[in-house]
Formats: C-alpha cells, sequence, structure tokens
C-alpha cells in the first residue's frame, strides 16, 4: 500500500459528526462542521461533554478515509475537531487533519485542544495553513492545572487562540498571571463558565484590568439552544 492510502485507512473513535454554527473562539457564528473524537486524558470538574470519555463509550470508530467521506455531505467551510481530546491519537490525528486540509471547499479547520497533549508534532507534520489550534488552557477550578505542557503555548502562532474557561475571581487571576508569563502569539479568549460566571462580570474584571488584547468568548450555541441539547 503507498503511504498515503495507508494513513487514510488508520481509524479513530468517535462520539458524533454533525454541522451547525461554531459557538466559541475567533471563527464564532460561521457555520461549521463539529468531528467530536472519543477519549480524553483530563476529568474538567466543569466538563460539559462528559459523554466523549469513559465510562460512556464511542459511537462509532471509522477511517479516515470514511469521515472524509461523512465531511463531504456537508456546506460549511469549516470543520472544528473536537472532543474530548482530538490529539490523543497522534498517528491518525495527524493522517485526518492532513486529508481535512485537500478539501477545496474548506478554508479553515480549528482544534480545540485541551493543553495536556504536545503540540509540537502536530506543528511538525501537519502543514497546511489552515490547521489552527485552540489550545483550552486549563485553571485552577478545573482541577487539571498540572496536567498543562507549558511548552505549548510558546509553540502557538498569530492564527491560533488561547482560550482561558473561567469560573472564579481567582480562575481571572491565574489567567491574567499564565498571559503575562507565557504567552508570545495567539488570540487570547476568556470564556465564563456556563452557570458559574455572570459574564457581565468577567467584562466587568476585563475591563477593570485594561485587557485590551484579550476577546470576550461566549458560548453562543448555549445561548441558542438549550445548554444540556448535544449535536448543537
Ligand atoms: N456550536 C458549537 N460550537 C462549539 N465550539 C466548540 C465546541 C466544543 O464542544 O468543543 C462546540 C459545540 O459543541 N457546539
Ligand atoms: S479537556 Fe475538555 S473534554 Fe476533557 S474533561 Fe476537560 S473539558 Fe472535558
Ligand atoms: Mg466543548
Amino acid at each position: 500500500m503507498e503511504q498515503g492510502q495507508a494513513m487514510r485507512t488508520l481509524t479513530l473513535p468517535l462520539v458524533e459528526i454533525f454541522e451547525t454554527v461554531e459557538g466559541e473562539g475567533t471563527a464564532a457564528g460561521f457555520p461549521t462542521i463539529f468531528i467530536r473524537l472519543f477519549g480524553c486524558p483530563l476529568r474538567c470538574s466543569w466538563c460539559d461533554t462528559p459523554y466523549s470519555y469513559p465510562p460512556a463509550s464511542a459511537e462509532m470508530v471509522l477511517s479516515v478515509d470514511e469521515i472524509i467521506q461523512r465531511v463531504k455531505q456537508f456546506r460549511a467551510a469549516r470543520i472544528c475537531l473536537t472532543g474530548g481530546e482530538p490529539l490523543l491519537y497522534t498517528r491518525p490525528a495527524i493522517a485526518l487533519l492532513n486529508e481535512l486540509a485537500t478539501l477545496e471547499a474548506i478554508v479553515d479547520i480549528h482544534v480545540e485542544t485541551s493543553g495536556a497533549i504536545d503540540l509540537a508534532p502536530f506543528l511538525r507534520e501537519v502543514a497546511s495553513p489552515k490547521v489552527r489550534y485552540i489550545l483550552d488552557y486549563k485553571l485552577a477550578s478545573s482541577g487539571e492545572t498540572d496536567k498543562m505542557q507549558l511548552s505549548n503555548l510558546k509553540d502557538l502562532r498569530s492564527q491560533d487562540e488561547l482560550k482561558f474557561v473561567i469560573a472564579s475571581r481567582s480562575d481571572f487571576d491565574q489567567a491574567c498571571t499564565v498571559l503575562t508569563d507565557y504567552h508570545v502569539r495567539g488570540t487570547p479568549l476568556f470564556s465564563p463558565v456556563w452557570g458559574a460566571l455572570e459574564p457581565s462580570e468577567l467584562v466587568k474584571w476585563m475591563l477593570e484590568k485594561g485587557l485590551a488584547h484579550v476577546k470576550l468568548n461566549l458560548q453562543i450555541h448555549k445561548v441558542i439552544w438549550d445548554p444540556a441539547q448535544r449535536g448543537v
């Protein structure tokens, strides 16, 4: 088998593939195809997708080729690769990203990663400028800060995003410290934990602190639909 063909037969466990509008980040509001992979090494206290790791199980196992076929059935020009942790399976995830990037109709592929996985192999082996990373740095209220790979922060590029999910004032202060100490490139996003921190409170803190380059990130899919609804 030639190498490209072998890559396309690699398989990944999935939760769901669906089309909706992106609810978060700098591409919020654009029609987007979501590919949600199964599995995550973290257990964030406020996780909103516990159906993406055990004791839940994968809904399906598909080859890279089969995922591409499903993506082609939608009309959105953007893809969000999410989870769980979509970079848990290094070889097949690299193969999937490289194959998705060959699709002419697709202009942007963003990966929602937890910060616990080394980005270096992906940055090295996925060359397409369409592929961007949204690194979700886990603050203290998540209970998972010790799993963060700090080397990832200096590897982010200007097209990438650095998201902080904030549940409290101490999370906010910690996010500010991480930005001061480690942030080099990529758009910083501050996102309130749904139901735990009022967006207006977070905006007040951002303005008081003069965070001129931090963008408020609201999960607009939770405003549009029932916050507990899946597949939207
Ligand atoms: N509409 C919508 N936007 C999203 N952005 C990131 C999501 C995620 O679950 O990673 C998500 C999601 O589940 N739905
Ligand atoms: S990294 Fe994401 S999927 Fe994994 S536990 Fe945390 S919030 Fe949930
Ligand atoms: Mg999510």
